[in-house]
């Protein structure tokens, strides 16, 4: 989406609080007594919400000088900043009409990463459209609080002598795998899997791409489990936290490859307002130092496959704890190994290279009974 005029004529006349499109959401900027808080709100009407976010994230100055609010002011559009990090993914919405657009900017996804997320931009737009960010912030603020994340992993490590943590998916379909089950019951899994030890859980809510739903996460939230929720979809907008946070996710999954610089660093804001955990995921050496210069990251996921290609190769976590491991045991960062781990060989492996904990989804849920697949993965039972 471009930093039109008309929307940079409307931070002018906009005063104490106003907002600036530099993606789907938006950037208010309020100034006057507090020029220094800088916040994204959901859209130029609302204007409830952004002052609510600035004054509860306390955002300061390092934000509101950002080079990325900087170049947007100058009228760079949100393709052009994030290109200049190197992320890949275009974030324009599609055209109303699919021969618009022409060389790069032609509106034809380049990969099936671009597709999810444009079509995720509609998607939220819609949601958004249904139920506005106050709204689904204040039933965030009413949810049962979160639980920690973080921690879990930390014990379930600790517990089973240095083994990582299992974060296990619930995920009925994949891009690259199609359905991996047929007879798919959320609730049933997330239980067998916490009977077998798994730390937390990953519920896949994107609907699309990979069968899953909000309400997956919900029920299964609902359904007495007591490992923490991470909801498993592909973040462009603080929305999705707020509405994540309401349906009982404890964390959330910022993708580095979909998300620039500022966008990170003001989702990690508002999940530590929720008191959510962020997993930030990286896939190359490039997204990895981006991530490392950012405050407050706590948990780093590197995943095995390249959400280009689709590749998964699980010496991508050792290549990359190998180059960066100093400066990531130095700033305490916990690390998730995601994709591709099959067999206690796998598990074996990224352990070594030094991982506190693995995400698995595929070789668990294509058995029969995925919680006695645990096993399977770690060549032992895990201790509860
Ligand atoms: O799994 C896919 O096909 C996929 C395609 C496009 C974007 C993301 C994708 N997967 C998300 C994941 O990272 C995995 O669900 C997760 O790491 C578990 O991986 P696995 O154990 O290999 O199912």
């Amino acid at each position: 989406m471009e930093a039109s005029a008309s929307a940079r004529a409307a931070v002018v006349a906009r005063g104490p609080a106003v907002c600036s499109p530099l993606s789907s959401s938006s950037w208010a900027v309020a100034r006057g007594a507090d020029a220094a808080r800088a916040v994204r709100c959901n859209a130029a009407t609302e204007v409830s919400a952004p002052l609510l976010c600035a004054l509860e994230l306390g955002l300061g100055a390092e934000i509101f000088n950002s080079a990325e609010v900087v170049q947007w002011e100058s009228g760079k559009s949100v393709n052009a900043i994030a290109a200049a990090q190197g992320i890949r993914v275009r974030r324009r919405c599609r055209p109303s009409h699919p021969s618009e657009g022409v060389g790069a900017d032609r509106a034809v996804p380049r990969s099936v990463l671009e597709q999810i997320v444009w079509d995720k931009e509609v998607e939220v737009a819609q949601r958004k459209a249904a139920a506005p960010l106050h709204r689904v912030a204040d039933s965030a603020r009413r949810a049962p609080p979160p639980r920690d994340f973080a921690a879990a992993l930390h014990g379930a490590r600790a517990r089973n002598g240095g083994v990582p943590a299992l974060i296990a998916e619930v995920k009925k379909a994949s891009p690259t795998r199609g359905l991996l089950r047929d007879n798919f019951n959320p609730v049933e899994i997330a239980h067998a899997y916490e009977k077998n030890g798994a730390a937390c859980l990953s519920i896949l809510t994107d609907e699309k791409h990979f069968l899953g739903s909000f309400e997956n996460l919900e029920t299964v939230s609902n359904s007495g489990v007591n490992c923490p929720l991470l909801c498993k979809d592909f973040v462009i907008d603080i929305w999705q936290i707020y509405y994540a946070r309401s349906k009982g996710a404890d964390a959330i999954l910022l993708i580095a490859a979909v998300l620039p610089d500022l966008d990170i660093k003001y989702m990690l804001r508002v999940c530590r307002s929720l008191g959510m955990a962020a997993l930030v995921e990286v896939h190359d050496e490039r997204e990895l130092d981006r991530v490392l210069k950012i405050d407050g990251v706590q948990l780093i996921g590197i995943n095995n496959r390249s959400l280009g290609t689709f590749e998964v190769d699980t010496a991508n976590t050792n290549m990359l704890l190998q180059k960066r491991g100093d400066i990531i045991r130095k700033k305490k960062i916990m690390v998730v190994s995601e994709s591709g781990l099959f067999t206690p060989d796998d598990v074996a492996y990224v352990q070594n290279a030094g991982v506190a904990a693995v995400l698995v989804g595929e070789s668990l849920l294509t058995q029969e009974d995925p919680g006695r697949a645990i096993a399977g993965l770690f060549g032992k039972e895990l201790l509860l």
